[in-house]
């Protein structure tokens, strides 16, 4: 059985093929740059090959799968699809697991966008999109919210009028739990923790959150609502005073809408220095760039907050901090600058081995014999909506 996995976002579709339980896909890529004359892609084979794909007008989420699925079909060597899986990010308080989706289900995605309208849409559009061109193969929905359907009413209650939650779902959800429930498991099966213990996750990509996983359970995480909760990340504000929106409104004029985009997608790093990608940005830092440094310090303060703060639903110390995501795989630079600033929690850093761990290789990265450990661990969200689809259709 060979599980497409796929991955809509506002401009990019990414995807993976996997042939039956190996976490290398047999083919993946991304189709990116949707909606506008240039959109186009790369499918990347095992191995090193890869093949371009050109993108049909008008270059949307159905022509960008249409373009990977006919690339996928003519690769000799590659088994049919026969499940599709898809990340879908806000789950509400519907769905605590992954399920397979209908038209009942797909209305519910659509209706919880309003919670994550850049990420909601783009992915009922694949859901469509993948219907459309795969019709009668079955597709399965896996949440970024589901890990987090763990944590406790004190942990994802906002202290405001209590209606707002029983009338409209106004509560912490989470996100990017596909990942943290991944590295967590990976973490605790590699320094082989006992069925009790206390890991904190920090997963650090375009959008960025860590997550307190106490005996394989997650107990809070630093997104809420929405993904725009708690860090800072490329270009996303994380926590700002709650007041801001009508400050702002009040003294600029901007519209609610306005200051929502500026918010989500002018803020974080971008906002600070101008840049959202970390490797651009740490280049602007070693070429001297005040801004890039104050972004820089800015990041590596409020993720070292917020690791202590998990603390506190964690019970007690850290058995282990798992850095993963783009920039907690490759930035020996980010894992060195907040682990500086962690000293409260015993955590300590082998400079080499930091410097020798990253995406391609897992790896302790705190001295042998200290605790907690410090972890780099790459993330396989594809693989693991892999894993789920099947899970989900053997019991179907
Ligand atoms: N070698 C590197 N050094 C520093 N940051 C990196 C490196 N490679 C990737 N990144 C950063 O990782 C981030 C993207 O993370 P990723 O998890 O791939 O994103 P997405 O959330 O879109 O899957 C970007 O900020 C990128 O600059
Ligand atoms: C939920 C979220 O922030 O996802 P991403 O990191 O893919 O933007
Ligand atoms: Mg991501």
């Amino acid at each position: 059985m060979a599980v497409l996995v796929i991955n809509c976002g506002s401009s990019s579709v990414k995807f993976a093929l996997f042939a039956a339980d190996d976490p290398q896909p047999a083919a993946h890529g991304i189709v990116e740059r949707l909606n506008s004359p240039d959109a186009r892609g790369k499918m990347h084979l095992a191995g090193d090959g890869y093949v371009d794909l050109a993108v049909d007008a008008p270059g949307d989420h159905t022509a960008a799968l249409r373009s990977a699925i006919d690339a996928l079909r003519a690769q000799p060597g590659l088994e049919p699809v026969t499940a599709i899986g898809h990340r879908t990010v806000h789950g509400g308080q519907r769905f605590s697991k992954p399920v397979l989706i209908d038209a009942d289900v797909l209305a519910s995605i659509r209706l919880l966008a309003p919670l994550a309208p850049s990420h909601n849409i783009p992915n009922a559009l694949g859901i469509e999109a993948a219907s459309a061109v795969f019709p009668g193969i079955p597709q399965v929905a896996v949440f970024d919210t589901a890990f987090h359907q763990s944590i406790a009413p004190k942990v994802y209650r906002y202290a405001i009028p209590d209606e707002l939650y029983r009338e409209h779902d106004v509560r912490r959800y989470g996100f990017h739990g596909t990942s943290h429930a991944y590295v967590a498991a990976k973490a605790a099966h590699a320094l082989g923790l006992p069925e009790k213990h206390r890991l904190l996750t920090a997963h650090l990509g375009n959008g960025c959150s860590a997550t307190a996983v106490l005996d394989g359970k997650s107990v809070d995480t630093t997104m809420g609502l929405t993904p725009l909760e708690g860090l800072v990340m490329g270009t996303r504000s994380g926590n700002v005073d709650p007041n801001l929106h009508a400050f702002l409104h009040r003294q600029t004029g901007m519209s609610l809408q306005e200051i929502t985009d500026l918010l989500n997608q002018k803020s974080g790093l971008t906002g600070l220095a101008g840049i959202s990608d970390m490797r651009q940005l740490a280049e602007a830092e070693a070429a001297g760039d005040p801004a890039a440094r104050l972004a820089i310090d800015v990041f590596t303060f409020r993720l070292a907050r917020e690791l202590c703060g998990l603390c506190a639903a964690l019970g007690g110390p850290p058995d282990a901090l798992v850095f993963t995501g783009g920039i907690g795989e490759n930035s020996a630079m980010i894992r060195r600058e907040t682990v500086a600033q962690l000293g409260v929690l015993g955590l300590k850093l082998d400079q080499a081995a930091n410097l020798e761990h990253g995406r391609t290789t897992a790896g302790r990265i705190s001295p042998h014999g200290t605790k907690p450990a410090v972890l780099v661990i790459p993330t396989n969200e594809e693989f693991a909506i892999a894993t789920a689809t099947r899970e989900v259709l053997a019991q179907a």
